[in-house]
């Protein structure tokens, strides 16, 4: 008997109280209209908001097999919150992407379409090819984003148009490879994975999927984290 595929999302979550019911309700919609098997692995970093709270009420709803909420002490960033929601993950693919709706649910069908086409290893989304785009974004945050993709695609030739973004379908045991490789924490950590990724020789496939920003809070992109990513960029070019 062939096993059925499953689909582990690995959601990331600080402060996010406003926005969970809604995505794990589009998660649900969109994976109950394609028959697909799922569940929602919430990595939640101790959030004052209360989001655990509702988390909590979401696995009464949907059922533990559905929903886990797998939390940690504090706010430890997004590379290491990818590394501890995936040892729970129990679907062969894994999924991840953002809380925030900046990744809307409803590409993951698409994603899903691409890989099966040609057995992909990875499948991106991207905001830089077809019709791909960002809404939302102010003209600086946009030419740093431009800049940051441009910067590493000169350098390192990856051939990926989108490479810090982070709305990513993998093969688990791909995704547990390359994880295990990468260093870098923040912004960075996603060209990283992107860049690593290539010089394995793992196949990648884009979807072009609008990234739309968040309504509630505030991002955390500041000097410190391009200054950061540029050095990231830097040492691959270096090493790998
Ligand atoms: N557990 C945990 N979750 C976090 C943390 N920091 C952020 N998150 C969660 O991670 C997601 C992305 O965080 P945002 O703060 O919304 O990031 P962003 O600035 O919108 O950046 C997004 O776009 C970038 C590309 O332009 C991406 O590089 C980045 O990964 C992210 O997708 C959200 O679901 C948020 O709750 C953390 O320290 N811990
Ligand atoms: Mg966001």
């Amino acid at each position: 008997m062939v096993k059925k595929d499953k689909y582990s999302i690995l959601l990331p979550t600080y402060n996010e109280r406003k926005n969970l019911p809604i995505i794990t309700w589009l998660l649900n919609k969109t994976f109950s209209e394609h028959n697909l098997d799922w569940e929602l692995i919430i990595v939640d970093d101790g959030s004052p908001d209360g989001t655990q709270e509702v988390a909590k009420q979401l696995i009464n709803a949907y059922t533990p097999q559905r929903i886990q909420l797998r939390a940690r002490a504090g706010k430890l960033g997004l590379g290491t919150a990818y590394v501890h929601g995936l040892q729970f993950a129990t679907g062969n693919f894994v999924i991840i992407m953002d809380a925030d709706f900046s990744h809307h649910p409803k590409f993951i069908a698409e994603m899903v379409k691409v890989q099966k086409s040609k057995n992909y290893d990875i499948v991106t989304g991207t905001r830089y090819a077809g019709n791909g785009g960002v809404y939302g974004w102010d003209l600086k945050r946009k030419f740093v984003s431009r800049g940051a993709n441009l910067f590493a695609d000169t350098l390192l030739r990856p051939g990926v148009s989108d490479l810090t973004g982070s709305f990513r379908l993998y093969k688990k045991e791909v995704l547990q490879k390359v994880i295990t490789s990468t260093e870098s924490k923040g912004y960075t950590f996603q060209m990283e994975m992107m860049v690593r990724a290539r010089a394995m020789g793992f196949t990648v496939a884009e979807v072009p999927i609008s990234f739309v920003d968040r309504v509630y809070g505030e991002s955390k992109l500041g000097g410190d984290e391009i200054v950061e990513y540029a050095k990231g960029v830097l040492t691959l070019w270096l090493k790998v």
